[in-house]
């Protein structure tokens, strides 16, 4: 699937909320967006699931199977969880047995099947929020566009989605996703893409944001030990810095003592751009 040229704006003489855009979702990947508020990244997504249209350029490859989860759910449907399901899953192609195990099965998966047989109305914003993810995976779909959708749940549930985001890139769809805890997926999305004044740019790692390092300073050693884990080391007289992943903290201490160095202070701290600007 991939955005060509892509730009949209909110009527005729709006400004250009997006423009240019040109992004690849591959199958199997999972992707997601990031930027400030009000930069258009719910836009993008809702341009992914075919939601809303280009105002110019064109999205090709979007498989037939799209589903989206917004932050807030339309609740306000005469019908109870299972039955909304069970019609959802119809409208998406599947039988109506297939349709009511599926969506029994997602229920308990996300801890609401207690409340199958509740309307929607009646259901609180946590368990609402459960039904809207259930009803986004029920039909195994191509594309899985997630805006926020984690917000609301409890901790469990927000695991499961975890785990249904993996099962989704695993099975050979795309997952695009916002949330706005940078912990969300760490680590795991294959692309990350930003959105700011209007562009959509690619990073091609995900940027650290705020990841606990250790900095060590060390003095009275002569040469840098080798093979250290991946670290940032800075000379400065006879004073070495290291600055490293936690995880890393006993391999580097080992490998300083064991050249001569004299351990002058361990701290940890969060990951700062002066960092990379030191790597050695
Ligand atoms: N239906 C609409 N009509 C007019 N303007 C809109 C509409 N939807 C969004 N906008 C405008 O487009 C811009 C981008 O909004 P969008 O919701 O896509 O940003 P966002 O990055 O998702 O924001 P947030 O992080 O606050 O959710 C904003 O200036 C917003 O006011």
């Amino acid at each position: 699937m991939r955005f060509e040229g892509v730009g949209r704006r909110y009527g005729p003489r709006g400004p250009w909320v997006l423009r240019e855009v040109g992004m690849d979702l591959p199958a199997g990947t999972l992707t997601r967006v990031t930027g400030a508020n009000g930069t258009g990244k719910s836009t993008l997504l809702r341009l992914a699931a075919g939601l809303d249209a280009p105002g110019e350029g064109r999205i090709t490859g979007r498989p037939a199977r799209t589903a989206y989860v917004p932050e807030r759910f339309p609740a306000a449907l005469p019908l109870t969880a299972l039955g909304y399901l069970v019609h959802l899953g119809r409208i998406q192609g599947l039988d109506r047995r297939t349709a009511r195990r599926r969506a029994g099965e997602w229920l308990e998966r996300f801890g609401a099947g207690g409340y199958r047989d509740t309307r929607l109305g009646e259901l609180s914003k946590g368990s609402s929020q459960k039904v809207a993810v259930a009803q986004a995976l029920l039909a195994a779909p191509g594309l899985l566009v997630l805006d926020e959708a984690w917000t609301g749940l409890d901790t469990g549930a927000r695991n499961e989605l975890d785990q249904a985001v993996r099962e989704r890139t695993a099975a050979g769809g795309r997952v695009l996703f916002v949330d706005h805890d940078p912990r969300r997926l760490a680590g795991e999305p294959d692309a990350v893409w930003t959105v700011a004044a209007g562009r959509v740019t690619r990073f091609d790692v995900e940027p650290p944001v705020a990841e606990l390092r250790v900095h060590i300073t060390a003095t009275a050693g002569t040469g840098v030990p080798e093979g250290l884990p991946t670290a940032y080391v800075r000379r400065d007289g006879d004073r070495l810095t290291v600055t490293a992943a936690p995880s890393a903290s006993d391999a580097i201490l080992r490998a300083l003592l064991d050249a001569g160095w004299h351990i002058d202070t361990l701290r940890t701290g969060t990951h700062t751009t002066d960092d990379e600007s030191v790597r050695a």
